[in-house]
């Protein structure tokens, strides 16, 4: 009997990053449906390493990026999840969210949105009281950067324009939304979507906003689990966010294939609060690369279940090279990106 084709996936991540997602429930699953999945060193030439059907990654730097041209150039039918070129607008906060406006979504009666932002890249601009016009304090402030340093998740509640004084250009400034302090996260795995609830930062009532002592409150990470964590009943109850309606399924999944089309990514989380002014109002706040998956109930299954869809399609790619074959985001060889519909 002819033996079955095994595939491999290489992943390169950071420590961290692969303690949190490359655990023993994921490789078992994966390996029992025919695929291994093998570490990258990032100290060594990747082609040298493959081949591999595919890469899986998360590293940043001009190096990594020129690693992955070489390795795709050896073996053009590898799949690269996903191609720099469209993880890099994540890693400014401004083009990050410019995405949200390109995307044309009907759902019955929920609209969507980002809140509004300015960016600031001197001081001088900063204290120009003229700039601060269009936004309603409280605001927060933002490092203009995200690229998965400590750094960029220092952020800031500003109540006043006092408060603006302490910060360091370039910030992007967005206007404080309450969302009654919870925030959905909704994490997308290719086509499959799954959305969860965190604590977030509680309201900030208007007779606060006059009376508080402080001109700045600084935070970092406010809606992060530890990486062990898992969202379950347990932190719902301890959290109290058990009362907190889910919004509707059908409309989440549609911006998030909306998202996924348009940036041309297909592992990554957005970050979506309810404005409490305006019940039926969703803003997006955040879009991250490559996201914490373990914290996601059942990971292991969404991410195998995508492998084999991403491998099959690969598949499906070596046999028929037309235009319907081909994958959403996903770097192949010199093809680049190619549409799957
Ligand atoms: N405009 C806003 N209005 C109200 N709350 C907000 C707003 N923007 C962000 N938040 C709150 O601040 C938190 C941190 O903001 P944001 O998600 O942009 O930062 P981050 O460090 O990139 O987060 P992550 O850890 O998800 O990458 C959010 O999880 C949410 O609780
Ligand atoms: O390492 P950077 O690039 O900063 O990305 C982080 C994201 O910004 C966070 O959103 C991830 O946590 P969540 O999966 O809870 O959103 C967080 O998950 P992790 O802490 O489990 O790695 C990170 O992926
Ligand atoms: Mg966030
Ligand atoms: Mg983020």
């Amino acid at each position: 009997m002819a033996e079955e084709k095994r595939f491999r996936i290489g992943y390169a991540l950071l420590p961290k990053k692969q303690n949190s997602f490359i655990r023993d429930s994921l490789v078992n699953l994966a390996r029992s449906r025919g695929i291994d999945l093998v570490r990258v060193d990032p100290n060594r030439n990747l082609t040298d390493q493959g081949p591999f059907d595919c890469v899986l990654h998360k590293l940043y730097g001009d190096d990594w990026k020129r690693q992955l041209t070489e390795f795709t150039v050896k073996y053009p039918n590898a799949v690269v999840l996903d191609s720099p070129e469209s993880i890099e607008r994540l890693h400014n906060r401004i083009s990050m969210l410019q995405v949200v406006s390109e995307l044309n979504i009907d759902d019955g009666s929920e609209t969507f949105g980002i809140p509004k932002q300015i960016v600031i890249y001197d001081k001088e601009t900063l204290l120009d009281r003229r700039n601060w016009e269009a936004l309603n304090f409280p605001v927060i402030a933002k490092p203009l950067v995200a690229d998965g340093s400590a750094k960029s998740h220092k952020m800031a509640l500003v109540f006043n324009h006092d408060g603006l004084n302490s910060l360091k250009p370039p910030v992007v400034v967005q206007e404080f939304v309450n969302h009654g302090g919870v925030i959905f996260k909704v994490y997308v795995v290719g086509e499959r979507v799954r959305c969860v609830k965190r604590k977030s930062l509680p309201d900030v009532r208007e007779d606060e906003l006059v009376r508080v002592s402080e001109d700045l409150r600084r935070f970092s990470q406010v809606s992060n689990l530890a990486t062990d964590e898992r969202i379950d009943d347990r932190y719902y109850k301890m959290m109290h966010l058990d009362d907190t309606e889910m919004p509707p399924l059908s409309f989440i999944t549609q911006i998030a294939r909306g998202l996924r089309r348009a940036m041309k990514l297909n592992l990554f989380n957005f970050d979506v609060i309810r404005d409490s002014r305006c019940g039926n109002r969703y803003l997006i706040v955040d879009i991250n690369y490559f996201p914490g998956y373990a914290k996601m109930p059942g990971y292991e299954t969404v991410l195998t279940d995508f492998f084999c869809d991403v491998l099959c399609k690969k598949q499906q790619w070596g046999e028929d090279c037309s235009e319907n074959a081909g994958f959403d985001g996903m770097m192949m060889g010199n093809k680049d990106v190619r549409r799957m519909m």
